[in-house]
């Protein structure tokens, strides 16, 4: 049975008509729908009629492939109403027919215009299954017109029933496709929107954070800027208040004296305003008089001028003289330039006589006055300003007087031009005034005189002939003058300058008492100095735990946060500690500040090295958070530019050793340990031959401890030694902690074992030096530790609390000391609390960032001080040391001498 397809499914149950039947069915159709045929209908839709009168659907593909491809709507349903009209097409499906092919239709349009590669991308195209329009096209190229496929009604009603199944399945594919291709496109415009935001965010956020950067840089400066500033405020206003409390000492104490010197100057003053008075009152005096000889003169010169007149008309009418008025001119003329030769002579500063006193006279009493007042100004601060200040008002006046009479002047010269009638009238007004400013001007410019020779002290010379009387007048008056001054008014001027040498005696006695006090302090501080170093010979002696506090400077880390310094030192053995609950003090044996250099510090120690030459068990052992300066403090920088005590006691103990060998002989035998992890390790094997090395804490019958399993390797000069002390260094832990620092993780134990024998008794000696660098204390969560690092701060803080345990309880002397707690506590056995010298190293940071820290180590050190040792000499006899040597020959098999014995 032959099988179509149609819209890539295969269409079963149909029927295909017999070839006859359909040539039958093309001959009795020749033009069924000729009118219908308008729209360019196919030729087998024109031929269709009398089959579908048979009940018989046209079923050929081509009819179905025309209804598929043309736009059928109108005439298709024209063609199916004609057949419904007819009743040949009655089962109710035209309209549904219609509605298919028309989502059909829109379907195909929209598939093969629309959204090409939405059909390609949603629907791959099955390879053996070409697409409805390409198949139809195909079929349309391919198949003769004149063929015919007749299809039953049924197959077609299925057909169409399938057709119509699958546009709706299509659709319902197509609608959710286009929902998803909407969701695709949502999402994906979601994703990109997001996406350039995520950009943009992230840009902007770079930027931010490089803002934020720069701004926190800046901010930093400005915070280290400020607190510079601070601290020169704070030092200026400390200067400042310094000077204002000295300021108000002296204010308080000039304050009585000047109070009485008020007093007296003002009588001085008065006293001085008074002759000045007298003379101003002397010379209005005469310029009254000199202005009324001159306008008698005037008067006489306009009478002069009438008799003139009327002479020459007497003379016209009777030839008479004019003797009497002459000589009366004559003598006012003369009272007038006489008094005009006073007044210039007074304002010269010279006058040659005044009111009846001689030059001479008159000079001594002037030069006694200015002597007085020039003592006062010269002693009395209080009055040199204010004659100054009277001087520079003085000054103005004048020059102010001047201009006036400079303008009279002018305005005197115009006159010259001023029509006579007028001129008598104003130049009367202009006498008067002329004569009130040359007054004033005088007064001022004698006091000024007056002034500038009390500040100088010098006396106004006057020349000019004296006569005998004026002489003796004048004398007469200075003779009272100076008694006055003497018995009277000059009393006061005596208090004014008592009080001024007063006031240079307590000046000159509080320069004293201030140098007095300088010495006392430094005598104090030097009192004090001597008292603590014999406080500290005689603690010493008892055996007591010396502690040195060193204050390291402020690293350049510390500088860089912009952290302050809290610790101060008082002296030399107190440090001060500024904490948010105020200062505390703390004091030490000794105290290091930055000033001190490595050399101060082994100084103060290398007694120590003598003692352990001497016999005694010596530990000097560092103690100090991380970073404090304990490596510092006990080997030195990297560098070794500055050795601190390790290799400077390795120079010291042979120096000693030399100094002695005559004496003495000496072996140093030294071993190098280092606790890490609670594992104590021989530093002269390499770490990986250390591990499987075992060694234990004992004590020898002498109760001193050593390190068994441990090599002491024999070191015969420094440098031996020093090289020794550099194969262990090789072998230690060490690690950077988050300050990037490079830290010591374990506690180094440096053992020196000296043996000396007195080669006059032979008496042996042994002493035990032990230089110890103990890991730095610190708080994990401030160093960021992790993992291995946060093993090695547990096991570095566990003993040293441990160590803490040990100090708390000798401090307290408790019956039980917890030494066997820690093997660092039970190698630090013999040094703590026991037969020892100890001397402990506390290293601090001054700054702020460090507070906790340096609170709990200054305290943690104060506890150590507390603890009293028992320091004795290892020391044996010349028999017990032969006795030793003849049992060791003995256990060792070799001969024994008589002598030996
Ligand atoms: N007195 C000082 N003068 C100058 N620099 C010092 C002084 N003390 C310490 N320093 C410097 O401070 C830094 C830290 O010192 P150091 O390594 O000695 O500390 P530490 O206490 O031994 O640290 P850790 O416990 O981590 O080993 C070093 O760079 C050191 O040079």
């Amino acid at each position: 049975m032959p099988s179509l397809n149609f819209m890539g499914r295969k269409l079963r149950n149909h029927m295909v008509a017999p070839a006859a039947k359909q040539r039958a069915w093309e001959r009795s159709s020749p033009s069924r729908c000729a009118d219908e045929n308008k729209g360019g209908m196919s030729r087998i839709v024109q031929s269709q009629p009398l089959l579908w009168a048979q009940n018989e659907l046209p079923g050929s593909i081509q009819d179905l492939r025309e209804e598929v491809q043309h736009q059928p709507c109108n005439v298709h349903s024209t063609h199916l109403d004609q057949e419904n009209n007819t009743g040949v097409w009655k089962c109710g499906g035209a309209s549904w027919l219609r509605k298919s092919r028309m989502k059909w239709n829109s379907f195909k349009r929209w598939m093969s215009s629309d959204h090409p590669i939405e059909e390609s991308n949603t629907r791959p195209k099955e390879p053996n299954v070409p697409s409805v329009s390409t198949k139809v096209r195909d079929r349309e190229d391919d198949t003769p017109t004149d063929m015919k496929i007749f299809i039953p009604y049924d197959s077609a009603k299925l057909c169409i029933t399938q057709i119509a199944d699958d546009m709706l399945a299509m659709k319902s594919r197509h609608l959710e496709m286009v929902q998803e291709l909407e969701e695709n496109f949502l999402i994906a415009s979601q994703e990109n929107q997001e996406k350039t935001v995520h950009k943009i965010r992230t840009y902007y956020q770079n930027k931010l954070n490089a803002l934020k950067r720069v701004l926190h840089l800046y901010q930093e400066k400005v915070e280290r800027r400020n607190v510079l500033w601070d601290e020169k405020i704070k030092i200026l206003q400390s200067v400042n208040e310094r000077l204002q409390d000295e300021q108000k000492a002296l204010q308080e104490r000039n304050r009585h004296d000047s109070a009485t010197w008020e007093r007296e100057k003002s009588k001085i003053m008065e006293l001085f305003s008074s002759r000045l008075d007298q003379l101003h009152n002397h010379q209005a005096s005469t310029l009254q008089e000199l202005q009324m000889a001159r306008t008698e003169m005037g008067r006489v010169q306009e009478m002069l001028q009438n008799s003139k007149e009327h002479q020459t008309k007497e003379c016209v009418d009777s030839g008479a003289p004019l003797e009497g008025a002459k000589a009366r001119l004559e003598v006012l003329r003369e009272s007038l330039y006489k008094k005009e030769r006073e007044l210039s002579m007074l304002i010269d500063g010279g006058g040659e006589v005044l009111n009846g006193v001689a030059p001479s006279a008159y000079t001594r009493l002037l030069a006694a006055v200015i002597r007085q007042a020039h003592l006062v100004y010269a002693e009395v601060t209080e009055a040199k300003q204010q004659f100054d200040m009277m001087a520079e008002g003085n000054r103005k006046t004048i020059a102010d007087v001047r201009n006036k009479v400079t303008s009279i002047q002018e305005i005197q010269t115009d006159m010259e031009y001023v029509e006579p009638s007028n001129r008598k009238d104003q130049s009367e007004i202009i006498t008067s005034d002329q004569v009130t400013q040359a007054v004033d001007l005088q007064k001022h410019e004698v006091l000024q005189l007056a002034l500038d020779c009390i500040k100088m002290g010098v006396t106004p010379t006057i020349n000019g002939p004296v006569s005998e009387d004026d002489v003796a007048a004048l004398d007469e008056s200075v003779k009272k003058f100076e008694e006055n001054f003497t018995h009277g008014d000059v009393s006061n001027l005596e208090v004014g300058k008592s009080v001024g040498q007063q006031l240079l005696l307590l000046q000159a006695e509080l320069k004293q008492i201030k140098e007095e006090n300088k010495k006392m302090t430094e005598y104090y501080t030097a009192e004090r100095t001597l008292r603590k170093k014999y406080y500290n010979i005689v603690e010493d002696m008892k055996g007591k735990i010396r502690v040195f506090c060193r204050i390291r400077p402020q690293t350049r880390a510390e500088l860089a946060k912009g952290s302050n310094t809290i610790v101060s030192c008082l002296d030399d053995y107190s440090v001060i500690l500024e904490t948010p609950r105020g200062p505390r003090e703390f004091q030490f044996d000794r105290i290091f500040t930055t000033e001190h250099t490595q050399d101060d510090v082994f100084q103060e120690s290398s007694r120590l090295i003598q003692s352990a030459i001497d016999g005694f068990n010596v530990c000097i052992f560092a103690y100090g958070q991380t970073g404090s300066g304990k490596t510092f403090t006990m080997l030195g920088d990297r560098e070794q530019k500055n050795p601190g005590i390790i290799p400077r006691t390795f120079t010291r103990i042979f120096e000693i050793i030399q100094e002695n060998e005559t004496k003495f002989e000496f072996k140093v035998l030294a071993s190098m340990l280092e606790l890490y992890n609670d594992r104590l390790q021989d530093l002269f094997v390499s770490p990986s031959e250390a591990v499987s090395k075992r060694i234990e804490i004992k004590k020898d019958k002498k109760g001193l401890v050593f390190a068994q399993g441990a090599e002491a390797k024999e070191a015969t000069s420094a440098g031996e030694l020093f090289a020794l002390f550099e194969l262990s260094s090789a072998n230690r832990h060490i690690s950077a902690t988050k300050m990037n620092i490079e830290s010591s993780r374990s506690h180094l134990i440096i053992s020196i074992m000296l043996e000396s024998r007195n080669l006059a008794n032979g008496s042996m000696t042994f002493g035990k030096l032990n230089l110890v660098d103990l890991a730095g204390s610190e708080r994990a969560a401030k160093t960021g530790a992790k993992d291995d690092q946060l093993k090695e701060a547990n096991s570095i803080n566990k003993s040293l609390s441990a160590l803490g345990d040990v100090i708390s309880a000798l401090a307290l002397e408790q019956a039980h000391v917890p030494y066997r707690n820690n093997k660092l506590t039970q190698l630090m056995q013999d040094s703590l609390g026991g037969n020892s010298k100890t001397l402990m190293f506390l290293n601090i940071s001054p700054s702020d960032c460090n507070l906790d820290e340096t609170l709990t180590s200054l305290i943690y050190a104060s506890r150590v001080k507390a603890i009293t040792n028992h320091a004795q000499k290892n020391m044996e006899s010349k028999e017990i040391a032969q006795l030793k040597e003849v049992i060791f020959r003995l256990k060792s098999g070799q001969a024994v001498e008589e002598e030996d014995v």
